[in-house]
Parts: structure tokens; sequence; C-alpha cells
């Protein structure tokens, strides 16, 4: 036998035929037979996944059914190419200064906006802290100093007596019940351990027990102290034994003001009936409008909805109804109820069963809505909670209208680098302040209405992954969202009311964790100031960004300038290419005949013009057309810093203007009214169709809402003393 004969070693060179579980070349070598078995072992629709972002996906989360299309965007790609050209002629302009020997340096650097180098580790990051003291003027003080505390015991006296005849008074709530203590079944309870929500909070140790006796609330809690859950929850449980071989019907209605938090509230619901049978359906706008047609015609137990969708089905799903609606739940319902969606609340409230359960919720509540809620709601219960939270506020003087942007700049690039939110008040700023600080190398991203939907969420989705560290938002993304881990909250302009206030600063320090909120003001923003320090508890401080810093960064965007422009050029160009290739397409369909779908609306073109027109925030000269983009485009392009700033503030302005004319003119409040036997409204009359309210949402003046309470007040005196015999509604015309 020679060495040769011997089995050898594997040595380290030596290739060895892979025969692993993951081999490709085993599964060649396996008999026949038992390849067979080894499929038949797996269900047929099972795969393998991929990746261990896809194992860990949430199978609760099928929100991408309703996704159809890909969310495509070009502008970080147009960022970093703008980024790079930048970095290059730096450093060309670097190699120049080291061959000129110059006294010099330093000014031709701060020019460049590359003068790091200049500052200390320590300067760059840390500003000086002032704390703001809250002043209480001098004729309140004197006053205060006379009557004592007299004053303020008296005031609160009288409001509790307003609120003791308006609202039913709230059982005696215990907050050291566990959900255990809450007669919640056992999927429900297992849903809330899943969740890893250990004890109640607050809002939900009250609203829990008085909703699942099936009374309507109006509760007020601050921001991230789990109101979805306080509505949900208490839902959810009515409809978990759900009788079996019935006609399945909607049974609940959450209507909620903007399609991201639709989709939020939509997720949550998930999760918590994740171990119930109950089926839930998401109707928001934006969304595959087929993928929700196909949900609704089975008539889901609850739907989700945002109020334009929610009508676009109602007229044109067929099979879809709220006849049966026993729940109505009206989340930001101070938002719900206001103006902007009056017409369409009208609208969904005469397609809404009368026999309903009605929870409004929001961390800020109008007198409106609560005025509203007493007349309409059934014997409503109001809870509050107010517990502070922990939220540091700071807010940056601004003297110089046009540095805003170089003091966001420095900022978000020196001191709040991740988990920041900005929020500012126009698209456009959204869109150039992402251009901004993304050339400066910070990983932002965008949110506001100008962009499709699967791009909304997907800026959504980068952000909540901590793939963009930045996100700059309208405050479309000011209500309700939820997101873990936002520890700055930044307001490039001050918001137009103390409630917008609330809810862009409520997105960070949510559920006991802490955060800071940083707000720019100027001269004219002081009023809000001032009731923003009345409202909050604490002292808020005042963050002084050093003098050079300042100039550095204003350096810094007058340098990028040109830079933005080149990239807004950019998508300018392949926008109007995109436009005209689009209507090519158009035009082309119609030749062949085919149509886009028609669909129903509530509203007839004119009125929905006229309604658009009448919530326009400035007033066009009469006979005037509102001005193109194109021409728009032209005259702000060579707008500087301060006009852009100024733009902002103007938009503000206009609000807030607008806000005044509407309260002076008198309190405006949409009411619902339940009484039975009363006469059909217009709305019924007209469309021939029995409305589940006899009467329904109408426009009433303070004097109509004094009337409707006097009414409520009325009834409630004849059940009291037994004189129910009465016709209610069959009252004298006034
Ligand atoms: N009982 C609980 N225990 C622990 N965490 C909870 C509990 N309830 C809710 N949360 C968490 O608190 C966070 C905030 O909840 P939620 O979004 O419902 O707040 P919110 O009051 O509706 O806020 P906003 O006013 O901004 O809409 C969520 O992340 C939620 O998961």
């Amino acid at each position: 036998m020679t060495v040769d004969d011997l089995i050898k070693t594997i040595g380290d060179e030596d290739e060895i035929p892979d025969y692993s579980e993951s081999s490709e070349e085993e599964e060649e070598l396996q008999p026949k037979a038992r390849k067979s078995k080894k499929n038949k072992d797996f269900h047929n629709g099972f795969e393998f996944v991929s990746s261990l972002s896809e194992y860990n996906k949430d199978p609760w989360d099928d929100l991408y059914k309703y996704v159809k299309r890909k969310a495509k965007n070009k502008t970080d790609e147009k960022i970093k190419n703008a980024r790079e050209s930048l970095k290059k002629t730096e450093a060309e302009d670097n190699d120049n200064e080291e061959n000129d020997v110059e006294e010099n340096v330093e000014e031709k650097e701060l020019e460049n906006g590359s003068a790091d180098s200049e500052l200390s580790a320590d300067e760059l990051v840390h500003d000086t802290l002032k704390e703001k003291t809250k002043k209480i003027g001098k004729k309140k003080l004197k006053r205060l100093k006379k009557a004592g505390l007299e004053i303020k015991d008296e005031e609160s006296e009288s409001e509790d007596d307003k609120e003791k005849v308006i609202f039913d008074d709230a059982p005696p709530c215990d907050e050291s019940l566990s959900f255990y203590e809450m007669n919640l079944s056992r999927p429900i309870l297992k849903a809330i351990q899943a969740m890893k929500f250990v004890h109640p909070t607050p809002i939900q140790s009250q609203a829990i027990p008085v909703a699942l006796e099936g009374r309507d609330i109006c509760g007020c809690a601050p921001t991230g102290t789990g109101k979805t859950g306080a509505f949900m929850i208490p839902t959810l449980e009515r409809l978990v034994y759900k009788p079996t071989g019935v006609a399945s019907v909607t049974r609940v209605l959450c209507l909620v003001p903007t399609r991201e938090l639709g989709v939020q509230v939509y997720q949550v619901t998930k999760q918590l009936a994740q171990f119930t049978r109950i089926d839930i359906a998401l109707a928001v706008g934006g969304l595959d409008v087929k993928a929700q047609e196909a949900v609704l015609r089975k008539s889901p137990d609850v739907v989700i909805a945002t109020p334009g969708r929610l009508i676009d089905h109602l007229k044109n799903t067929p099979g879809f109804s709220l006849d049966n609606v026993e729940v109505l739940i009206i989340d930001e319902a101070d938002r719900m109820l206001d103006e902007n969606f009056k017409e369409q609340m009208k609208e969904i409230m005469r397609c809404c069963s009368r026999t309903r359960q009605c929870l409004l919720f929001s961390a800020t509540m109008t007198d409106g809505v609560e005025e509203l809620a007493t007349v309409c709601l059934n014997r409503p219960i109001k809870l509050g909670v107010d517990t502070s939270n922990a939220l540091k506020q700071e807010f940056v003087r601004i003297r110089n209208e046009g540095d805003r942007e170089a003091i966001l700049a420095a900022l978000v690039c020196r001191t709040f680098r991740e988990n920041t939110m900005v929020f500012v008040q126009t698209r456009k700023q959204a869109h150039r302040l992402h251009i901004l600080l993304g050339i400066l190398g910070v990983k932002a991203g965008e949110l506001h209405g100008d962009m499709t939907q699967p791009q909304r969420l997907e800026a959504l989705r980068k952000f909540r992954a901590e793939e963009v560290d930045v996100l700059v938002a309208t405050d479309l993304a000011a209500r309700g969202l939820d997101i873990t881990g936002v520890a700055t909250v930044i307001n490039f302009v001050l918001p137009v009311s103390l409630e917008h206030y609330v809810h862009r600063v409520g997105r960070t320090a949510r559920a006991g964790r802490a955060g800071i909120s940083v707000s720019l003001a100027g001269q004219g923003e002081r009023t809000l100031i001032k009731s923003i320090l009345k409202k909050f508890k604490g002292t808020p401080k005042q963050r002084l960004i050093p003098q050079e810093i300042l100039k550095k960064y204003r350096a810094k965007v007058e340098v990028l300038e040109e830079k933005i422009k080149g990239v807004l050029e950019e998508e300018w160009s392949e926008k109007a290419l995109k436009k005209a290739e689009n209507e090519a397409l158009k035009a082309e369909k119609s030749l062949k005949g085919e149509t886009k779908e028609k669909r129903d609306w509530f509203q007839s073109h004119k009125e929905r013009e006229e309604e658009k027109e009448r919530l326009r925030l400035e007033e066009l000269p009469k006979g005037k057309k509102k001005k193109g983009r194109a021409s728009r485009r032209k005259k702000n392009k060579g707008e500087t810093p301060e006009e852009r700033a100024q733009r902002e503030i103007e938009k503000v302005a206009l609000y807030q203007a607008r806000e005044a004319k509407r309260k002076r003119k008198g309190n405006k409040l949409i009411a619902v009214h339940d009484a039975e036997g009363k006469p059909r409204s217009e709305g019924q009359k007209r469309g021939g169709k029995r409305s589940a309210f006899d009467s329904d949402l109408t426009d009433t003046r303070r004097k109509n809402v004094k009337r409707l309470r006097h009414e409520a007040t009325h009834e409630k005196n004849l059940i009291k003393f037994g004189r129910k015999d009465k016709q209610p509604g069959k009252r004298k015309k006034k």
C-alpha cells in the first residue's frame, strides 16, 4: 500500500464540495423519493423568508395591501449629487488657498462655509441656555395681591358649576385598577399583554369603564397619553363576541383628520384585535380605492377613515353603509368638527345610524366642541387628565428674520442631529429645508401634502426606522402621530395657535419619555409665546446661539443657495416633462375611447369649488384667478432668506386673521341634534333617502346652540318630573 492510497487529511487550500443544508448541490444528491417528501412537509403556500427584516415583519401590518403604487422620490439622489459637487469645489478651493500664502485665510474659509475647524468641539455643540421667567402683568399682580387666592377660587368654582350643568358626572375612577380588573375579555387582554401595556394610563383608567357602559364621552388628555387605547379597547370589547351566522355589518366608525393618523390607528386597532375575529378596514385618501372597495363590500366590523374617502365609498361602493354603526369615534375631535371638515362631517352624520355611542377625543378641546358635545351627545361624560409631561421647552429669539434657515441649520447640524422633527408652515419650505439640510450632510426627509401617499408613507417609515434623522414636515404630521424616539421638535416658525403648538410639540415626550421642543420666535410671535408660557407648567429656557456660529451658518446657507436652486430647477424640468407625458397619455386614451371611471360625490363641482374658495386663506381680488405654478415659481425664484421667512409668517398671520374674523362673526358650531319626531332635514328631503338621524348636523350660531341646550334641559326635566308624555321637539318655532 502506497502513501497515495491512504485517506488524505483536508488541507487549507483544498477545494471541498459543500453538502451543507443551504447548498444547492445537496439537493441534487438527494434520492428522488426523499426530495418530494421534503416538499410535502410544508404547506403549499409556504415560502422561506429571505431576510431578517422580513422575518420580523408584524403579521398584523397588512397595510401594503392598500398601497399599489411604489414610492418614487428622486430628491435624495439629487441632494447627493449636489453634495458631492460641493465637496469637489471645496477641495479645489482648499488646494488653491494652500498655494496662496495668506493672512486672510480665515475670512475666505468663512466665505466658503467650511470653517468647522475654527471652532472647538465644545463650542460646536453647546449654546447658552437662559431661564425664561413667566411675567405677570402689573395689573394682574396688583389684583392678585389684593384678592389673594379668593379670586382664583371663585373662578374655578364658577367653572365647575358650569361643567356640572353641562356634562353628567364622571363615575369615581380607581386609577390603581389593572387591565385585568376591567372586565375585559381574554383575547383583548392577551393583545394588551402582547403590546407590552402593563398598566392603563390615566385616560384609559377613566375611559374604559365608562365606555364599556355604553356612555357617550368627551375625553381630553395630553398628547401621547394613550387616547387611542382609551377609545379602541372598550370598543373592540363590544365586538369580541359577535354572533356567528349573521350577515356582517359595520358597527364601528372611527374618523380621523389625516391619512397618516388613519394608518396609525388602523395598525394599533389591528394589534389590539389580533386574537379576535374582528374585521378592520382602512378607508383613507391616497391609497388604492379598489383595494378598499373590496374590503368594504364585506362590511367589516370596524372602519377607520378620513372623511373625504369615506364619503367617496358611501357614494360609490355598493353594499357599504353606515346604517348599523353602533359606535362613532371622532379622534382629534376639535379638528374634525372645525370649519374645514364641516360639510363632509354633515354628510357622514346624515348616513350614520342614530343609535350610536359617540366617543370624542383630543388633546385640545375647543369651547365649541364641548358645547356641541353637551347638546348633541346623549348625557355625555367629560373626562380629562391633566398630567404634566417630561417636555422641556426652549425658545430661540430671532432678531433678523433672514437668519431662520441659518439658525435651524446650526441647531440641527450641531445639537439636534437625530430623531428630530422640524415643523414648517408651507410645503415649499419643507421641501427646501430637506434639500438644504441634505446638502449640509444631514440625513433628512420631508412630509407634506405635495407628496404622493406612497411617498408620504415611505417618508414616515424611514423616519420611524431611523434611516432618516431629521424629518421636515408641515402640520400634516402635527396631530396624533406616534413615533417612538422623537427626541426633539423644532418649530421653524411658531404655529397658528396654541392648540397647533400643543399638538406639534406633543410628537415628543410621549408615553412618559423625555423630549425637547425648540421654537424659533420672532418679534411678531410674542403673543403666542405668552399663551404658551401661561399654559405649560415649568420654566422654559431661552437658547442663545453664539454670534460666530450664526455667522458661519449664515455663510454656509448663502454658499449653498446655488446648489439648492440647481436641485429645484432640475426637479421642475422633470415635473414639466412628466406632465407633458401624462397629458399625451390622457389624450391617447381619450382617442381610444377609454375614459376615467366617474365617481359620485355629495357636492356638485360648483359647490365644491365654492367651498374651496371659502376656505382659502388669501382672499383673491374679485375677477382674478390664482396665479399658476409657473408664474409663482418665477416670482419666488429670486427670494431672499428674509422674504422666505416672511412668507411663512404671512401664512400664519392669514390663518389667524381668518380665525379672528370667524370669531367676530359669531361662534358657529356644528350641532348634531338627535331628538325624535323632528322634521327631516333639507338633505334628506332632497335625496328622498331615509336618514338614520331625524335631524342631523346643522350650522348653528350661539343663539341656536342656546336654544338647543334649552330644549335638551327641558326634555331632561320632563323625564325627571315624569311628564314625558309631551312630544319632544314639538316646540314653538322661534
Ligand atoms: N397602557 C399603556 N402602557 C404603556 N404604553 C402605552 C399604554 N397605552 C398607550 N401606550 C403607548 O403610548 C404611546 C402614545 O399613545 P397614543 O398614540 O394613543 O397617544 P395619544 O394620547 O392618542 O396621543 P396624541 O394626542 O398625540 O394623538 C403609544 O406608543 C402607545 O403604544
